[in-house]
């Protein structure tokens, strides 16, 4: 099959994370001429290395903080995802300088590495945590969105074009909330929700690898894109699973919310919501074409800034809802959820 990556050399940073193996899975079908997963996690690099046994698979020992790194693994690449980051919001909210280091400066690096040797296209991965952001990690992200979008106002003449794209909670990554509830359904525990009203975007890992194939193929400079996603209450989501494992009337504990999380999360903020490009199954934000003429920024206001925000930001309280009946459909989409469903045992996807 002849594709945009044919015999081409792709570049993942945090490679060795979920989504770089639901990218290498997909790739390796491909005729891609070289994956290098670069990533800090020796262990992981050396099961991927025996797991996928493919020579189109090099790996990289490298931190994004560290420019040398970055610079020689770049040599010859064409594209880049950059999915390297510090995802935990605990861990951001206490260490927030280190998410600076890694979210922020790193994204730098990767973005400075790449201009320099002259990768095509370069994809950077965000998170909805980074609109209207209340934690380190959302905060972090929001600027490394910002670096980014600074980043690509130069780059005209060098050929290689920046974008970015937003996602959602990835349904049943690791240590999130789905296999939660169901390890905890296993035990015979309670299941614990937070605040049965708070609602989540629901995305597969399959759509955010599609995410960011979209944004590969038809970013501009600057553009960050978003996949209309629909959204459930945790009341909806637990229900659902109880559902599907046959559990019905297995006990719930309200917990009461955790530090730094929101009842609803934002893929839009109002102001882009009013400036995005509907594109059917996604949103693209282009990037503010100001120049650097403050005046525009502390004179001059704009009527259509104005209507925007008077309008709706896009989020997960009023985006596209699903009933008990849709979660389920949606949950079976995931083989862990079909093996959980079958009482079978069932491993993570990644
Ligand atoms: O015991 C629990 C745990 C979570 N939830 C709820 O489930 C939803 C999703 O929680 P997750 O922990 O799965 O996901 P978060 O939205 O909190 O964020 C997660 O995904 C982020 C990436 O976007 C970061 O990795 C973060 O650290 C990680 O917790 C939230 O409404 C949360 O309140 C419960 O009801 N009960």
């Amino acid at each position: 099959m002849q594709t945009p990556f044919s015999n081409k050399t792709l570049l993942i940073t945090g490679g060795t994370g979920s989504f770089g193996n639901a990218v290498i899975k997909r790739f390796l079908q491909t005729d891609i001429g070289e994956i290098r997963v670069f990533s800090r996690d020796e262990k992981k690099q050396d099961d991927m290395r025996k797991r996928y046994n493919n020579a189109k698979l090099k790996f990289y020992i490298g931190d994004v903080r560290d420019a040398h790194g970055l610079a020689a693994a770049m040599r010859g690449v064409d594209y880049v995802f950059h999915a390297a980051a510090l995802k935990q919001v605990p861990s951001c909210e206490f260490h927030p300088m280190q998410a600076v280091r890694t979210n922020v400066l790193g994204g730098e690096n990767v973005l400075e590495a790449a201009v320099a040797a002259g990768v095509k296209r370069v994809v950077c991965l965000s998170t909805d945590k980074a609109v209207y952001p209340i934690n380190a990690m959302g905060i972090s992200k929001a600027m490394m969105e910002k670096v980014m979008v600074a980043a690509s106002r130069n780059l005209e003449g060098t050929g290689t074009v920046i974008c970015g794209t937003r996602y959602g909670n990835v349904m049943a990554s690791r240590g999130s909330v789905i296999p939660l509830f169901v390890q905890q359904v296993l035990d015979g525990q309670d299941i614990t929700i937070t605040d049965p009203t708070m609602t989540r975007f629901m995305m597969t890992l399959a759509d955010a690898v599609d995410l960011v194939l979209y944004a590969f193929t038809h970013g501009q400079n600057g553009d960050i894109f978003v996949q209309k996603s629909p959204a459930a209450t945790m009341e909806v989501l637990s229900q659902a699973i109880l559902d599907l494992m046959g559990k019905k009337d297995h006990p719930i504990a309200i917990i009461g919310s955790r530090h730094g999380e929101k009842l609803y999360e934002s893929l839009l903020s109002k102001e882009e919501r009013a400036c995005a490009e509907d594109l059917g199954d996604y949103f693209r934000v282009p990037p503010d074409g100001r120049d650097l003429n403050y005046a525009k920024f502390v004179e001059e206001g704009e009527s259509r800034i104005t209507r925007a925000l008077h309008g709706e930001e896009y989020n997960s309280h009023n985006t596209t809802r699903l009933d008990v009946e849709g979660m389920k459909k949606l949950l079976l989409r995931l083989e862990f959820m079909q093996k959980v469903a079958r009482g079978e045992p069932a491993v993570l996807e990644g």
